[in-house]
């Protein structure tokens, strides 16, 4: 058996915790999957990859509105999908050998499994098994794309985020399962490179986390661009060929022939851990239970990201993976999580961004508050763009804090940026519009004059 400082489980964020202060120490990282992660190989890096694309054929489709005639010719989807790998499979590959090579570094290739609070069992992908025990051990395993028993049991071949980006051949259809994140930004992906996209969707609306406006005005663009099935399910799927099933739906339409795409949400990856071997204390949906500063229930066991956070957001395992980075040579002075005003965006069409309260949750809490929405239309750039779909929504407190930015429209997520940082730094809705220039005629207008209005 192996004894190491520190031993990491996971190389996505966990990858980034061999900072300078390991350089006289042992590490061992554990990778069973692509080493670098979900960020690198199949999530952040690649969709946006291939939102880049949809977003050039889809400029294109639109040219003739500001009477520039262009037509998308063609898409060569194996050209867009080697590009993008091309590029990203190196990286990855880089970083194994990198860890596999490094003088204070091992890396084991293999699915990691607890033993006792300090000693791991590591199913080697080559078959062998090696032991490791560790002074500290960073549990980083992140999540995994959950696929609905109907799916999993029918038998027909399906596709989630981890295989769809990797296909020969685009499909002439393509049913997404799903209304969230993965499935709108797919939607936009697959939709503008020219597959016909039916999302099945089983509430009211899509990505109803967001700001009840957001969520219904951003449904009604969606349902304008797609073949939207709202409140519906799936009631059967049949096999229609390679990789292509029939999907019959509770509105008694049959979608014949598409590729299936799931997008029902992400679980914590926990289920080889065998973390009661450990008494790592976990919640109820599996996530690890950890306190601010990334320790949990055991001394010497760390988590952070996806595997225990209250979010799926790669810059908030980023900012985990920091904390714990200082942390676990610092023991005399922890640093916390802070993650008051967490920010997300949805790369889908249009492009959403949001920070701080919805006007619902204010609603539920109780607290007061103004509200002001400004459209993208009624700010200079929105109206040159004529854009008629895009807003920014500032919600605040009585006496001008800041409560809650959502937006959608072009480049939501650069235009909210500046409120992100009003909010960390306690600016008033006055006092982030006045103490400031706002160059003109920008976008950022938009969010000027929703602090403004507010
Ligand atoms: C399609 C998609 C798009 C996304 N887009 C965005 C985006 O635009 N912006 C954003 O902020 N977030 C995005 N996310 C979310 C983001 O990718 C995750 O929040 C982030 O990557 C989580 O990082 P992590 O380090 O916690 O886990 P991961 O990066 O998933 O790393 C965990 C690693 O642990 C390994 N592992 C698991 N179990 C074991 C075991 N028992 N033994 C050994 N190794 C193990 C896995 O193989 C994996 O490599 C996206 C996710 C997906 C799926
Ligand atoms: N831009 C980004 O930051 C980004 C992009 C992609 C993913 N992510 C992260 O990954 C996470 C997972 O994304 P996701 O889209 O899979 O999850 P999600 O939670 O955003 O959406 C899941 C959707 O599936 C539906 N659903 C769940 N179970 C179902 C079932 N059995 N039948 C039918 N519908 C069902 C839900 O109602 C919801 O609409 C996100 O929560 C997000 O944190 C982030």
């Amino acid at each position: 058996m192996d004894h190491y400082d520190l031993v990491i489980i996971g190389t996505g964020s966990g990858n980034s915790l061999v900072t300078p202060d390991f350089d006289d120490k042992r590490v061992a990282v554990i990778e069973s999957g692509l080493f670098g992660g979900t960020c690198l190989n199949v999530g952040c890096i690649p969709t946006k990859m291939f939102v880049y694309a949809a977003e050039v054929a889809a400029t294109i489709r639109s040219a003739s509105t500001y009477g520039v005639d262009a037509h998308v010719d063609g898409v060569r989807w194996r050209d867009i999908r080697d590009r993008v790998f091309g590029r990203i499979d190196p990286i990855s590959d880089g970083g194994r050998r990198y860890r596999l090579e490094s003088d204070h570094t091992d890396a084991y290739l293999g699915r990691a499994r607890f033993v006792d609070a300090h000693t791991l069992e590591v199913a080697l992908n080559d078959g062998g098994t090696a032991t490791v025990s560790g002074d500290q051990i960073v549990v980083a395993t992140g999540s995994h794309p959950v696929v609905p028993e109907q799916v999993a049991l029918a038998g027909v071949p399906f596709h989630t985020s981890d295989t769809v980006m990797r296909i020969d051949e685009l499909p002439e259809r393509m049913v997404i399962i799903g209304g969230g994140y993965i499935a709108t930004e797919f939607a936009h992906v697959f939709s503008s490179l020219g597959v016909e996209v039916t999302l099945v969707v089983r509430g009211e609306h899509f990505l109803r986390h967001l700001d009840g406006e957001v969520s219904r005005r951003f449904t009604e663009v969606a349902t304008d661009s797609w073949d939207v099935r709202l409140r519906t399910q799936v009631t059967s799927l049949t096999t229609a060929g390679a990789d292509r099933v029939d999907v019959a739906l509770t509105d008694d339409s049959v979608v014949k022939d598409a590729l299936l795409l799931v997008c029902t949400g992400r679980a914590a990856s926990v289920d080889d851990l065998d973390l009661p071997a450990a008494g790592v204390a976990q919640h109820a949906d599996g996530r690890i239970v950890v306190d601010e500063h990334g320790r949990t229930s055991v001394p010497g066991i760390w988590s952070l990201g996806d595997v225990s956070s209250d979010y799926q957001l790669k810059h908030v395992a980023n900012h985990e993976a920091r904390v714990v980075a200082h942390n676990l040579v610092h023991p005399d002075d922890l640093r916390s999580y802070e993650e008051a005003f967490v920010p997300e965006a949805v790369f889908t069409h249009p492009q959403i961004a949001a920070v701080g309260a919805t006007q619902e949750e204010l609603d539920a809490a109780g607290v007061p508050y103004r509200v002001k929405v400004q459209e993208y239309a009624d700010v200079a750039y929105g109206w040159a763009m004529e854009d008629r779909t895009g807003f920014c929504k500032v919600l605040a407190s009585p006496e001008g804090r800041l409560l809650g930015v959502h937006i959608m429209g072009h480049e939501a997520s650069i235009v909210i940026q500046p409120a992100i940082q009003a909010m960390n730094a306690g600016w008033t809705a006055q006092e982030t519009a006045t103490r400031q220039m706002w160059i003109h005629p920008a976008l950022t207008e938009v969010l000027e004059n929703a602090l403004l209005g507010v």
